[in-house]
């Protein structure tokens, strides 16, 4: 198989597809790997490392693009990507097409196979592709919370942990996941006085035995909503209907119940944001305020930290990069229905119900294609 691994394009996106690791493992199978120059320098894999590992290193983008059969990527592809797909493409990475319609709508006219990372499941109704980001960028959403709370940034001016004699803050994460955990767990690790809101009682109970009553459960529901929005410092946005829009828990009136300076860290905004006022931003310009209320909406926050998030990705993504080389892509779909769930479109048609639904389109069953 011929794979293409672009550099990402996306605003201080850092991240790359594959570590020289995996090209190892490619290549030892017999496939060949074209790796755009320079597109692991930021997260520290210079090319030499790419060619030591059989790799071969494309200036030409044209040629990177129009050579490959199948494309690994990180972040969902931007407009000038979407222009270089065709129909013999296979393009794995995040796609997140229920937040945005002129992709999904690009990657339709395209006719490409497109497998999103982030509707891949597996055994245990998880999200195995998504995890590992959503394990970064939980445990981000409090350094960015922190330091948005700050006077220079808008923010209250409050200190997480407090000081002896002064009270700490008070963090809500809605939404109990994987993000929702991390988040948890940095904020307690901070000394916070922290809470999670969840419509899942097993999550609720999971967490609650986790830490031991070191943090509070709170069902969600749209008065322990409204009453987070009063009494928090934080509230970081964490849930996910996968494949769909997130819904929007915290409303533009309840800003108005929330303190001056407050912050809200909107870590859903890659599926449109759980705060009706999230717009996404990027990490040159991070954040914006809306009635005194600091909002910080980056779509790609592991891009930040692209060192450790290209590491835990492609740890998470080799097995089935592999298999899609191996196999094809209906080889590999075929006998993996949790693979099968990454399908979002193929030859034009959605194949994944929650972004047809998004949009209000048809979906075609993913299995139709399997014959
Ligand atoms: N901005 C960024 O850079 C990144 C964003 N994300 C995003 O973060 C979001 C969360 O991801 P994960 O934690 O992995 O998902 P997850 O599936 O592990 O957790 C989502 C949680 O939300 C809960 N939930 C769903 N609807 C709810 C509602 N109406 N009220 C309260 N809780 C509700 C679910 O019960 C579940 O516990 C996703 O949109 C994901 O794409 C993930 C990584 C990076
Ligand atoms: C999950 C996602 O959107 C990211 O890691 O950027
Ligand atoms: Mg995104």
């Amino acid at each position: 198989m011929k794979i293409a691994i672009p550099k990402e394009i996306k605003n201080h996106e850092y991240r790359v597809a594959l570590t020289p690791s995996v090209v190892r493992e490619l290549v030892a199978r017999g496939h060949r790997v074209a790796v755009q120059a320079s597109a692991g320098e930021g997260a520290g894999f210079p090319d030499a490392e790419y060619e030591a590992a059989g790799a071969r290193i494309e200036q030409d983008l044209d040629a990177l693009w129009d050579n490959a059969e199948l494309i690994v990527k990180v972040k969902e592809p931007q407009p000038e990507e979407v222009k270089r797909l065709k129909p013999s493409h296979t393009l794995f990475t995040y796609l997140h097409l229920a937040a945005e319609e002129s992709l999904t709508r690009g990657l339709m006219d395209s006719e490409a196979t497109c497998i999103a990372y982030e509707t891949i499941t597996d055994d245990q109704g998880a999200l195995p592709l998504l995890a590992p980001m959503s394990r970064v960028a939980g445990r981000m959403a409090i350094q960015a919370g922190a330091h948005s709370l700050e006077k220079a940034q808008g923010g209250a001016g409050i200190l997480i942990p407090g000081v002896p004699g002064v009270a700490p803050a008070k963090v809500t994460v809605v939404g109990g996941g994987v993000v929702g955990e991390n988040a948890a767990r940095m904020a307690l690790g901070l000394g916070a006085d922290v809470t999670v809101l969840d419509k899942s009682l097993e999550r609720l109970e999971a967490l609650d035995h986790r830490y031991q009553g070191r943090l509070n459960t709170v069902y969600s529901t749209a008065d322990t909503l409204e009453k987070a929005a009063r009494e928090s410092d934080i509230i970081v946005g964490a849930v996910l209907v996968p494949g769909a829009q997130a819904p929007k828990l915290i409303t533009r009136k309840m800003l108005g119940d929330m303190r001056p300076g407050s912050v809200l860290v909107d870590v859903a905004i890659d599926q449109g944001g759980c705060f009706e006022t999230s717009r996404a931003t990027t990490h040159a310009d991070p954040t914006y305020v809306v009635d005194d209320v600091v909002h910080y909406c980056v779509a790609n926050m592991p891009g930040a930290v692209a060192r450790t998030s290209t590491q835990a990705l492609t740890n998470a993504t080799l097995p089935f990069v592999l298999a899609l080389a191996d196999k094809g892509w209906q080889g590999a779909l075929a006998e993996d229905d949790h693979f099968l769930a990454g399908l979002n479109v193929h030859a034009g048609h959605i194949t994944h119900p929650a972004v047809a639904e998004a949009f209000g389109l048809d979906a075609i069953d993913p299995k139709s294609l399997m014959a």
